[in-house]
């Protein structure tokens, strides 16, 4: 039983005591793989089952080197099976001398894997359903069928001294005996990996936990993940999955691939590298992935949506007054990310009625202006009651502080409306405008 005495003696005054552990940080846990995953980028696999989607060999090339450039573990590509100029594509990658494995995805079966082994890929992903859905509606085998046939098809590429690795298809669907059991079986014959895969993205962190941890404590070899995004959860299921103690994450540039694609390879680096930065920084190349995602969209002739993580167009503006005082004063106020890792700027937006002195007192220092607080503060009011009007851009706000501050130093009174014209520009064109000078053109750059 302690005494008040030894409470006395443990009692550490406030400076003595050990640091508090940061709230954000998880608790440690010994199978965790937040620090320490690898990435199977599968843009030129999962990628071209995108429905926009054609590669031709130039382009896959131009895609794998950029992949490997970043720095990811292994690429994917299509099943050589799917079609002559595939499987000419693939040998040609291979031949590249990329530092990245390269990886070719077949179907469980013999006439896959011959040629397979053939193109010069250093391993092979083997999938074959496992739920129900798909042994009746897809290959029309039963579970014996896929043990015999995985066991075959284990074999063979193993001989050929080149990585294997075997999926289910369909996992999160799939009875757990059944997974369970044909894991165990492949794992006892030596395939590197053994892969889950939430085919229909049904599946939500928590499953994705308990099936990644029971298997961890079925299989000694590494652990794949594929996760769809059509529920959402497509990076947040990849991130458990390596807290569970998953060792591979598939990814995507942009998240392509069939319906609305999988895990993106930029928002899993978003995820990651508030998890464990100095590990995401010193593999990757953060800053290359905005060309990257640019040389893909552009391939698959689409955007770069809005609200993408780190390179969406918006993802590091800060709006409104109460975040751009916090942001001016310490950028981690209103960002967990920061843009410098992907060599990105963020910006504070001014040109709108939700903006504050300080934003304001920033643009004025840029302009390298010199007005008190409280002119400062009398030109935002006058800014933001021509906001209320109408929408504002970069060049009509830089207008009305030339303006105000012209007045102030010399004495005149001259209208600020003037400084921006009187004429009505509907918010439309100002819109548009602003989109043709670039997205950030009605934002200040800072920090
Ligand atoms: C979830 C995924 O994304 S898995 C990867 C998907 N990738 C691809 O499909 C690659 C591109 N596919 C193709 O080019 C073609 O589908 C091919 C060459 C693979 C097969 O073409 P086809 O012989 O004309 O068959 P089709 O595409 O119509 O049907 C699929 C066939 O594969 C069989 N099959 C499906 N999955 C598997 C599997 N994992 N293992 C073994 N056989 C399978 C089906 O039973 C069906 O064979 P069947 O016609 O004899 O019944
Ligand atoms: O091979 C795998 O693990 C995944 C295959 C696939 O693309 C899927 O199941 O969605
Ligand atoms: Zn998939």
């Amino acid at each position: 039983m302690s005494t008040s005495n030894d409470i006395k003696k443990d009692f550490k005054p406030l400076g003595e005591r050990p640091p508090l552990r940061s709230p954000y940080v998880g608790v440690p846990d010994f199978l965790s793989n937040v620090s320490n995953f690898k990435i199977i980028e599968s843009t030129l696999r999962e990628g071209e089952q995108f429905a926009n989607a054609f590669f031709d060999t130039a382009k896959k090339i131009e895609i794998a080197k950029a992949l490997d450039d970043f720095g990811v573990d292994y690429i994917e590509l299509t099943s050589p099976a799917a079609s002559e100029q595939s499987r000419r594509d693939c040998e040609a990658i291979c031949k590249l001398g990329l530092k990245a494995k390269i990886l070719t995805h077949i179907r469980c079966h013999m006439d896959d894997a011959r040629i397979a082994v053939e193109t010069g890929v250093d391993g092979v992903d083997v999938v074959i359903g496992t739920s129900s859905f798909l042994r009746e509606h897809s290959h029309g085998k039963d579970m014996d069928y896929i043990h015999k046939s995985a066991i075959e098809v284990i074999e063979f590429v193993k001989s050929k001294n080149i990585e294997i690795r075997f999926s289910s298809e369909d996992s999160f669907r799939s009875d757990l005996v059944d997974l369970l059991s044909i894991y165990r079986a492949v794992d006892k014959i030596g395939v590197n990996r053994v892969g889950i895969a939430d085919t229909v993205g049904c599946a939500g962190p928590r499953q994705v936990y308990d099936l990644v941890r029971t298997l961890r404590g079925v299989v000694h070899c590494d652990i794949e993940t594929h996760f769809h995004n059509d529920t959402g959860c497509a990076i947040a299921n990849a991130y458990t999955a390596l807290e569970a103690g998953a060792t591979h994450i598939d990814t995507s540039v942009l998240g392509i691939g069939e319906r609305n694609g999988i895990t993106p390879l930029g928002g899993l680096m978003a995820r990651m590298i508030v998890a464990d930065r100095d590990y995401v920084r010193s593999k990757y190349k953060l800053e290359k992935l905005r060309d990257l995602e640019n040389l893909v969209a552009e391939a698959v002739e689409v955007n770069i949506p809005f609200n993408n993580y780190i390179t969406g167009f918006c993802a590091f503006t800060h709006k409104a007054g109460i975040h751009a005082k916090a942001i001016l004063a310490n950028p981690s106020t209103y960002e967990i990310v920061n843009p410098a890792d992907f060599g990105l700027t963020r910006y504070v937006h001014f040109a709108s009625r939700l903006t504050g002195w300080n934003a304001i007192k920033s643009r004025v220092d840029q302009l390298d202006l010199s007005l008190t607080d409280a002119q400062v503060k009398e030109c935002t009011a006058k800014i933001k009651q021509l906001a209320d009007v109408r929408s504002l851009n970069v060049d009509d706000v830089d207008s009305i502080i030339r303006q105000y501050h012209f007045n102030v130093k010399t004495g005149s009174n001259t209208p600020l409306l003037d400084a921006v014209g009187r004429s009505d520009i509907d918010a439309d064109s100002l819109a548009k405008k602003a989109i043709q000078n670039g997205a950030n053109s009605d934002a200040a750059k800072c920090c």
